[in-house]
């Protein structure tokens, strides 16, 4: 049955197959759990791609079979160790990120979305897929949460999302720095060529502060091209530059800042006790909870509603989803 609903799908939309989201997981803490919302999170918004799941050897078995019932697709990849690191990492995990570069590898899809783990969806970003080939999409960062402490943009107080507020000075630090993007979400075409290079590139080059993302926004300088934080809205924009953000817009919610992971939410953190914060927690929540988004559940929810195989098809293209209109918190 799967299998004809997926040539049935490949008729009604030949890139089904030729396009996957992809999200990456490690070790045997809870980041399945950020998995699994994304994985329901998709299906919400009726997303005509399947998830697969770039999984590290030491992600224990319960954890992958828990990934499968909820229709992921899983790959195993071996971890790819950066030289030695001297400098420290903002995070000590950063270093596991190097092993996102395999997936370049993933030549099986002409097309990838990655989204990290700690991302939902809330609106379908099918869409994106279809811009143009040859570049890496991606969402511009904000320099000016503490993780960034260690970075001459921070201690002058300049971020890329602001430059008007402090100006580069470019007579005691040269030119500014190249625009620079958020990796918790990229779109690309993984390339045996271009991965074959990167873990070659990445072997001679020194580790720094972010590990693979600041490694991915040199490697891609060239061909990188900015795309609206409605794609990875990164949660400290919401009281760094709230002049750039509509929240009513936005598509993708990366929690990011410290103590917003919607498993492991923490409103002591700093921040944490916004109203914005807490709505977008709950909304993670509620699809993490929903049992009618559960892949079994689901797949058994639409052959019933949609019989015959045609439409079912032509049905799950329909692109769908709740977008954030109904969260913006009330003025009052
Ligand atoms: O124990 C872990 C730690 C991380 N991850 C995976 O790695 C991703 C990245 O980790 P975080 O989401 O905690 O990191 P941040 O969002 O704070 O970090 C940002 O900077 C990082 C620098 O290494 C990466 O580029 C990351 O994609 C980018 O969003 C997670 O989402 C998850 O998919 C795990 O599976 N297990
Ligand atoms: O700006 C973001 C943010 O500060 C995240 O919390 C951090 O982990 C990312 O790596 C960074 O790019
Ligand atoms: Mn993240």
């Amino acid at each position: 049955m799967a299998t004809m609903k997926m040539t049935v799908e490949k008729e009604a939309n030949p890139n089904v197959g030729k396009r996957a989201y992809v999200t990456f997981l490690a070790g045997n803490k809870d980041y399945w759990m950020g998995v699994v919302g994304l994985a329901k999170g998709l299906r919400k918004v009726k997303s005509v791609y399947p998830l697969v799941v770039a999984i590290l050897p030491d992600v224990p078995e319960e954890h992958r079979q828990i990934l499968v019932a909820q229709g992921c697709i899983i790959r195993e990849i071996e971890p790819v160790i950066p030289p030695e690191n001297k400098a420290g990492y903002s995070m000590p995990y950063f270093v596991l990120n190097y092993s996102k570069l395999r997936i370049w590898e993933f030549v099986e899809y002409e097309k990838v979305i990655y989204l990290d783990g700690d991302i939902q969806v809330f609106g379908n970003i099918d869409h994106l897929f279809d811009s143009p080939p040859g570049y890496l999409y991606a969402v511009k960062d904000c320099f000016c949460e503490i993780s960034w402490c260690k970075t001459p943009q921070y201690q002058i107080g300049y971020c890329q999302q602001s430059p008007e507020k402090v100006t580069w000075p470019v007579e005691s630090l040269g030119s500014p720095p190249p625009i620079y993007f958020n990796a918790g979400m990229l779109m690309f075409e993984p390339n045996l060529d271009t991965y074959e290079d990167l873990l070659r590139v990445v072997q001679v080059t020194t580790p720094t502060y972010f590990a693979e993302q600041d490694f991915l926004n040199m490697y891609f300088r060239d061909t990188y091209k900015p795309i609206p934080s409605t794609y990875n809205l990164v949660l400290a924009m919401l009281w760094r530059h709230p002049e750039n953000v509509e929240l009513d817009q936005i598509s993708v919610v990366h929690y990011c800042a410290n103590g917003s992971k919607p498993w492991k939410y923490d409103e002591t953190e700093e921040r944490m006790d916004r109203e914005d914060i807490k709505m977008l927690v709950k909304k993670w929540w509620e699809i993490y909870e929903d049992p009618s988004l559960d892949y079994k559940n689901y797949v058994e929810a639409e052959s019933k509603l949609n019989p015959n195989p045609i439409t079912a098809a032509l049905a799950s293209n329909e692109t769908g989803g709740d977008d954030l209109t109904n969260l913006a918190p009330s003025a009052a």
